[in-house]
């Protein structure tokens, strides 16, 4: 399995965290990890349509990211469009997008959940790659 790692490093130590909780997944399942890094949540879509378009054919895309609410409606933009986009991809391209952007309110809310010896959202999106191509390989096989 070629798995696209893409972290928004908008926070950068929420971000780590959420990296490492995820990469420990993808090497358990012993996937071969391309990672990638963008300046914040809004730029992971283009950068999987870009990958996607490419020669490297991934399996997979994980998103990492983090945002957190500010004085301003800016941050339902972030969250709303950034996973919009994602979803887009994942149904009309048909793209395998584990969304592990954590849209939280405070720095509190975040580590707790880009920890992985905590909610390790990282790791629960590099996961949901990991059974998505399992579950779409188990689909393109001939019924018995
Ligand atoms: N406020 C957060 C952002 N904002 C930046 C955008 O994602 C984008 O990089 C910018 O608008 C330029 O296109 N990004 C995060 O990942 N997290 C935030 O809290
Ligand atoms: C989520 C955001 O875009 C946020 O960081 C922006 O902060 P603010 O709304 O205070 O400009």
């Amino acid at each position: 399995m070629n798995i696209l790692v893409i972290e928004a490093r908008y926070y950068k130590g929420v971000s780590d965290a959420l990296l490492e909780g995820a990469l420990a997944v993808l090497q358990e399942a012993g996937a071969s990890i391309t990672k990638l890094t963008v300046p914040g949540a809004l730029e992971i879509p283009h950068a999987i349509a870009y990958a996607e378009a490419g020669s490297q054919n991934f399996d997979g895309y994980v998103a990492l990211g983090c945002v957190i609410r500010g004085e301003t409606t800016h941050y339902d933009y972030v969250c709303q469009e950034s996973a919009r986009a994602l979803m887009d991809l994942a149904v009309d391209k048909a793209l395998v997008i584990g969304n592990g952007i954590i849209t939280v309110e405070n720095e509190d809310q975040a580590w707790a959940r880009a920890k992985s010896n905590q909610k390790d959202k990282g790791g629960f999106a590099a996961n949901a790659v990991l059974e998505m191509i399992r579950i779409r390989t188990a689909l393109s096989e001939p019924a018995t």
